[in-house]
C-alpha cells in the first residue's frame, strides 16, 4: 500500500439510538466518515428509476412516489407559475430514455451481471488489521473509527449484521496473508470457533483473488474486502442507468484481476493458453478481449448519457433558475437540509452511507419568492478504490455549472475540520471557477447537538436542519449570494396593463410587488430579474 493509499482522515461511527431491527427499522448510526481528496461522487438523476436490483439495501425504501428527482408535490417549493413551469418542463426534458431501442438494449445488456455477493442474510465477522508501527500505519486515524466505519457499511445492508469484531495487530499488512504466521493461526482458531458466521469482512481496501481464496480455505467461510462490500452497496443504490453503468465500469478492474488469477491458475495446469479452435486466441485472451470491448461499450454509453445531461444542463440554464449545489461530507445532513428548505417529500434523509447516490433536483423558494433549484449530491468515504471514484468523477462536472455552492458541515463531528479540509480539497480538484469557490456558503449543521454554538467567519451560518433552526437566515444569505452571482437585480418597471408585459414578467422574472395606477392604465412592478431577461424585456417591449 502506498502512502497515498493510506487513509488521510479518520472516521467515526457511533451508535446513536436503538439497535437495528430486522424489520427495516433503521439503526441510528451517526456515521462519521473521512474522505480522501477527490473522493467524491456526484451525478444527476434524470427520471424515475428503473426497476431496482434485488439488493437488500435499507436505502431503497425511501424514495418518493416519483423516485429521486421527482419534482412533484413539493410544498414550500417555489411559487405558482415558475415552480409549475419548472415542474412540467422538467418532466418533459428529464427523460433518460436512449434515442433508440437498440441503444437501450445494448445498455441493458451491459448491465446484466452476476450477483456480486450472495443474496440473503449475512452474519459477518469483522476483522480489522491494525497497523501499529512503521510506514503502513494509517495517518490521522484510529482503529476504533475505522472499525465503526466498517460496521456502518455492513449495517447499510439489510439482513447483514456484525456478529463479532476483531481488531488484529499486524506489522506486515502488505504480506500475502496480511498477518504474521502466529497471529494468523490464532485468528483462524477464533474464527473457526465462532458459530453461525457466514463471512469474514476483512477491513482492507482490496485483497487479491489468490489471498481471498487462500483465506477462505483456511477460515472455511467467504471473505469480503472493503471494495466488494462498497461495490455491493453501490450496485444496490444505483438506480438510474447512468449510475448503474458507472458502477459496472468500476467493477471491471475486479473482473480483470479475477481473470488474471484464473489465468495464472490455469497456466499452472497448462489450461490458460489453450487455443479456441481456429481463432488464434486462447480462451483467456478471448475473455480479456471481451472485457476490453465491454469497457469501451460502457464508456460509449456513458458518453452518450453525459452529452444528453449536458444538453439538459444548458436547457436548464436557459430557463434561468438559479442552481445551488449542496455539497458536503457523507452523513453531514445535505438531504435533511434540502428537505427543510424545500419541503420536498422526495428528499429522503437517511442515517446511513451512500444514502444519496444520484444528484437530485429540488425546487425551493427564497424570501423574495425567487425559485431556486437545490441539487442534492453524494458525499463519499475513505479507502475507496480509485476505479470506483474515477468511474463517477465525470459527473462532478454538474457542480461546476451551478450558481452557488453550499457546503454543509456536521459541526458536531469530532473530525469536522478534517472533513472540511477533505471537502475543500475535493472541490479544488474540480477546477471550479474562482468566483464559485469564493462565493461558497458554509453551513454548520447539527448545531442542535452543540448548545450555545456560534460559528465564526464570513459566509458561515449555523443551522439545525433537523429542527429547522437558522433556515430563514440561510435562505436570506442564499438569496444575496445568488443575486450577486447571477447578476440579478431588483427593478421597478412601469408596464401597460393592456399589454402582455405583466404576464411576461411573471414568467421570466420574480414579481415582488405590483402597484396598479388605474387612471393611467399602468402598473409599477417590482421584479427580481436577470440581466438577460431584462434585455429581452426591453427588446420585446420597447417603450
Ligand atoms: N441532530 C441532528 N441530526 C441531523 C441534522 N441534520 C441531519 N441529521 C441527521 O443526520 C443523518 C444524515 O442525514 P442526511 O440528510 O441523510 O445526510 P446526507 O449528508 O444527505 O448523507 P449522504 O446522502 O449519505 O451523504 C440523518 O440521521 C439525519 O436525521 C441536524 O441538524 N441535527
Ligand atoms: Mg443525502
Amino acid at each position: 500500500m502506498t502512502p497515498s493509499d493510506q487513509w488521510e482522515a479518520c472516521a467515526l461511527a457511533r451508535p446513536r439510538g436503538p439497535a437495528p431491527s430486522r424489520s427495516g427499522g433503521r439503526r441510528m448510526w451517526a456515521l462519521r466518515a473521512a474522505v480522501r481528496p477527490r473522493a467524491w461522487l456526484f451525478r444527476m438523476v434524470v427520471r424515475a428509476a428503473p426497476p431496482l436490483p434485488a439488493c437488500p439495501v435499507r436505502a431503497l425504501a425511501a424514495f418518493g412516489p416519483g423516485g429521486p428527482g421527482d419534482l412533484r408535490g413539493r410544498g414550500g417549493g417555489g411559487r405558482g407559475p415558475r415552480a409549475d413551469g419548472w415542474r412540467s418542463r422538467a418532466g418533459e426534458e428529464d427523460e433518460e430514455e436512449p434515442e433508440d431501442a437498440e441503444e437501450e438494449e445494448e445498455e441493458e445488456e451491459l448491465l446484466r451481471r452476476d450477483p456480486l455477493l450472495p443474496a440473503g442474510t449475512q452474519r459477518v465477522c469483522l476483522v480489522h488489521p491494525e497497523v501499529k508501527w512503521g510506514p503502513g500505519k494509517p495517518q490521522l486515524t484510529r482503529a476504533e473509527w475505522q472499525v465503526a466505519e466498517a460496521e456502518a457499511l455492513v449495517h447499510t445492508l439489510d439482513n447483514w449484521s456484525v456478529v463479532e469484531t476483531m481488531v488484529v495487530p499486524t506489522k506486515t499488512p502488505d504480506r500475502k496473508l496480511i498477518f504474521g504466521k502466529g497471529t494468523l493461526e490464532h485468528l483462524t482458531e477464533r474464527i473457526r470457533g465462532l458459530t453461525g458466521i457466514s463471512a469474514v469482512f476483512l477491513n482492507v481496501e482490496r485483497v487479491s483473488p489468490s489471498t481471498k481464496k487462500e483465506l477462505e480455505a483456511i477460515w472455511g467461510v467467504r471473505v469480503f474486502d472493503r471494495f466488494t462490500v462498497v461495490l455491493h452497496i453501490f450496485r444496490c443504490n444505483a438506480r438510474t442507468r447512468e449510475a448503474r453503468l458507472q458502477v459496472a465500469l468500476a467493477e471491471l478492474p475486479l473482473l480483470r484481476s479475477n481473470l488474471k488469477h484464473d489465468i495464472a491458475r490455469l497456466d499452472g495446469r497448462g489450461g490458460g493458453s489453450r487455443y479456441i479452435m481456429g481463432s488464434g486466441e486462447s480462451f483467456m485472451q478471448v475473455k480479456q478481449r471481451l472485457l476490453k470491448e465491454k469497457e469501451m461499450k460502457i464508456r460509449k454509453a456513458l458518453d452518450r448519457l453525459r452529452r444528453k445531461r449536458q444538453l439538459l444542463g444548458r436547457q436548464r440554464r436557459r430557463r434561468e433558475f438559479p442552481v445551488v449545489s449542496v455539497v458536503g461530507y457523507t452523513n453531514c445532513g445535505k438531504t435533511t437540509l434540502i428537505k427543510a428548505l424545500t419541503g420536498d417529500a422526495a428528499a429522503q434523509p437517511r442515517d446511513q452511507l451512500f444514502a444519496t447516490l444520484d444528484i437530485t433536483a429540488h425546487a425551493g423558494s427564497l424570501p423574495s419568492r425567487m425559485t431556486v433549484i437545490y441539487m442534492d449530491t453524494i458525499g463519499f468515504l475513505s479507502q475507496l478504490p480509485h476505479s470506483l471514484i474515477e468511474s463517477f468523477s465525470a459527473t462532478l462536472q454538474d457542480v461546476v455549472h451551478s450558481d452557488l455552492i453550499v457546503h454543509v458541515r456536521d459541526v458536531s463531528h469530532p473530525e469536522s475540520e478534517l472533513q472540511k479540509a477533505s471537502v475543500l480539497s475535493a472541490l479544488r480538484g474540480l477546477q471550479l471557477p474562482a468566483a464559485l469557490l469564493d462565493s461558497m456558503l458554509e453551513v454548520h449543521n447539527k448545531a442542535d447537538l452543540l448548545p450555545g454554538y456560534s460559528p465564526e467567519g464570513p459566509r458561515v451560518l449555523a443551522v439545525s436542519a433537523l429542527l429547522g433552526l437558522g433556515l430563514e437566515e440561510l435562505k436570506a444569505e442564499v438569496e444575496d449570494a445568488i443575486m450577486r452571482a447571477t447578476g440579478r437585480q431588483v427593478l421597478t418597471l412601469r408596464v401597460r396593463l393592456a399589454g402582455p408585459q405583466l404576464s411576461w414578467l411573471h414568467k421570466a422574472a420574480t414579481v415582488q410587488h405590483v402597484e396598479v395606477v388605474p387612471e393611467a392604465g399602468v402598473a409599477h412592478v417590482t421584479v427580481i430579474i436577470s440581466s438577460s431577461a431584462y434585455g429581452k424585456f426591453r427588446k420585446l417591449f420597447p417603450e
